[in-house]
């Protein structure tokens, strides 16, 4: 068995064993793969029409010289830079890609763009040389308003600059029939990839919406497919479902959250630290809902056993040769301390394919065996359409609705103070990346951590709102949320939009909070201000008592009535 036995997990061994004889028993891992709805629910409703991504692989194996040739046509056209616009699972692979291969030698370099946040796209803007860089607009339903205000501004962008190739520059990704299928026609871009239509956004990164960065990035296409086939063809075993690497990895996940231990907590070697960007959404989206789920744990500091409560189910991936002595000491101690551990071993980067195969079936396993609907995302629209009547509001109003903000540490005494075991915090950031704000949010999850013994996800608004926002709001009633909202100044205007890019920022941020209250679930919001970095550590030191004021008082919260109701 892949988790290790001791004292503490035997049962949940014996548990993950009859899950799997239930699975055989029930001929499902056999069903799964002739696209039996009732593996999930009832009716079909976004099952049969959602499970293309079983078989895709086929069909971009055919399309492999095809998009070798369009490649090589990139790099003659002397492209400099390609950038992405998608959200969700329109981009999320190909980030993973991005981070995890880099270039290779001659490719241009690829810029992934996923937020409405004026800083964030001011910065691509400024990084790339219009005329050389290409294009990729990917949405599946070729309508999403963050990748359609990217599209507007970066095509002005395109048509201002000298020598420019004007829709020549543009590339579309998306389904049959969109209106991005439609827009590509009419302006004329060099190339819409038609995606199958029966892959949803999150299953799609061995489609064409990740394919085509990656062979943009140089990457060999045919090695990451392969890698994928072969674990493929490892989940089809269907008679001993324990020799199914999918549907292992599947039900012990499904097994752990039953058991207490939802916070499927990812640990990675260094260059593969950007997979869980990927499996947030997969795992967030596909089984956050009817009030159960699994709540993905990535890019945490690795800390000292004592630090994790009894609610994590640790998942390992460990790089051959890669720098794991870190990772290798932290894994020996949560062994020693009895904490599950599920380990999962790559010889080099390309087994990157077989394991987002590995994972896409273990989420539909872990589906069935939750009993939830794992394709469908029944609680993101809320959020759009909030945003959606802020932004109505600013129209007729002028600006945005006034919303008190308590100052920062009040509303981090509010939400913190809801602290208890099985809790989680999740930092919901609206600002600009940079080194900076990375090491600001990582330090403020590791004093939330260390302080409250608490699981911390942090994602970057508006991405987790294709993400982990799912989850957020249909999960277990179990997270405590921070938004951290940035100024937005300057501002950017988004060409044909009465609003900027600033107050459609803010318009999601506010929608999002108002959703995640609707629901009850605990959130306040702070505002970053002028110095994001700065506001950011005030919020650590608030968590990290000096040291001589640790001597006198040891730092305890006292729970309120709500968190130990939160308890289980
Ligand atoms: O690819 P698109 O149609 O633009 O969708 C992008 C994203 O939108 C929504 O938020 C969905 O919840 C995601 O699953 C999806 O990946």
């Amino acid at each position: 068995m892949p988790i290790r036995p001791n004292p503490s997990s035997r049962p949940a061994d014996q548990a993950i064993t009859r899950t799997l004889e239930d699975l055989a028993g029930s001929h499902t891992i056999e069903r799964t793969w002739t696209r039996d709805h009732t593996v999930w629910k009832p009716a079909p409703t976004e099952i049969e029409n959602r499970l293309g991504w079983l078989t895709v692989l086929d069909q971009m194996q055919d399309g492999l010289s095809d998009l070798r040739t369009f490649a090589q046509a990139a790099r003659e056209a002397r492209i400099t830079d390609v950038v992405l616009l998608g959200m969700g699972g329109s981009s999320l692979g190909p980030e993973v890609l991005r981070c995890t291969f880099g270039p290779a030698k001659g490719a241009p370099q690829l810029w992934v763009l996923d937020s409405t946040v004026p800083g964030w796209v001011r910065q691509v803007t400024k990084a790339i040389q219009p005329a050389r860089t290409l294009f990729l607009v990917a949405s599946k339903s070729g309508g999403t308003i963050e990748v359609m205000s990217l599209f507007a501004h970066f095509w002005n962008l395109v048509h201002q600059t000298k020598g420019h190739r004007g829709g020549a520059q543009f590339v579309a990704i998306t389904d049959p029939g969109t209106g991005l299928e439609r827009l590509a026609r009419e302006r004329g871009f060099w190339r819409t990839f038609i995606n199958q239509p029966d892959i949803g956004g999150r299953y799609s990164v061995l489609s064409y919406f990740g394919l085509v960065p990656a062979a943009l990035l140089g990457l060999n296409v045919e090695k990451l497919l392969s890698r994928a086939l072969s674990m493929r063809e490892a989940c089809r075993h269907t008679s001993s479902p324990q020799d199914n690497p999918g549907a292992v990895l599947g039900a012990t996940m499904a097994v752990m959250a039953r058991g207490g231990r939802d916070k499927v907590t990812l640990l990675t070697s260094p260059t593969l630290n950007s997979f869980g960007l990927w499996v947030e959404q997969l795992l967030a989206e596909s089984t956050g809902k009817e009030g159960t789920g699994l709540v993905p744990i990535a890019g945490e500091a690795l800390a000292t056993p004592s630090t994790y409560g009894t609610d994590r189910f640790f998942v390992c991936l460990r790089l051959k040769g890669d720098r794991n002595a870190s990772l290798d000491r932290g894994l020996a101690a949560l062994h020693k301390a009895g904490h599950p551990i599920f380990r999962l071993n790559l010889n080099d980067l390309y087994d990157l394919g077989a394991e987002f195969f590995r994972w896409e079936f273990a989420t539909a396993v872990a589906g069935h065996v939750l009993g939830i609907h794992p394709f469908d995302q029944p609680n993101v629209q809320e959020s759009k359409d909030n945003t959606a009547r802020v932004l109505k509001e600013v129209d007729s109003r002028g600006r945005l609705p006034a919303r008190p903000m308590p100052p920062p540490r009040q509303a981090l005494a509010q939400l913190l103070e809801q602290a208890a075991p099985h809790r989680y915090v999740a930092i919901l950031a609206y600002t600009t990346p940079n080194p900076q704000i990375d090491a600001a949010l990582r330090a403020l999850r590791k004093a939330i951590m260390v302080r409250h013994r608490l699981a911390t996800t942090a994602g970057y608004g508006p991405r987790y709102l294709h993400s982990t926002g799912q989850l957020h709001k249909g999960g277990p009633n179990t997270g405590l949320f921070l938004e951290l909202v940035d100024a937005m100044r300057p501002d950017l205007p988004i060409p044909e939009q009465s609003y900027t890019f600033g107050t459609l920022a803010q318009a999601q941020a506010l929608g999002d909070l108002q959703s995640l209250h609707s629901h009850q679930r605990p959130a306040v919001r702070i505002s970053l201000g002028a110095d994001p970095v700065r506001t950011i550590r005030q919020l650590v030191a608030l968590l990290t008592p000096s040291a001589r004021a640790s001597r006198k008082k040891p730092a305890t919260t006292r729970p309120t009535p709500s968190a130990r109701r939160a308890r289980r």
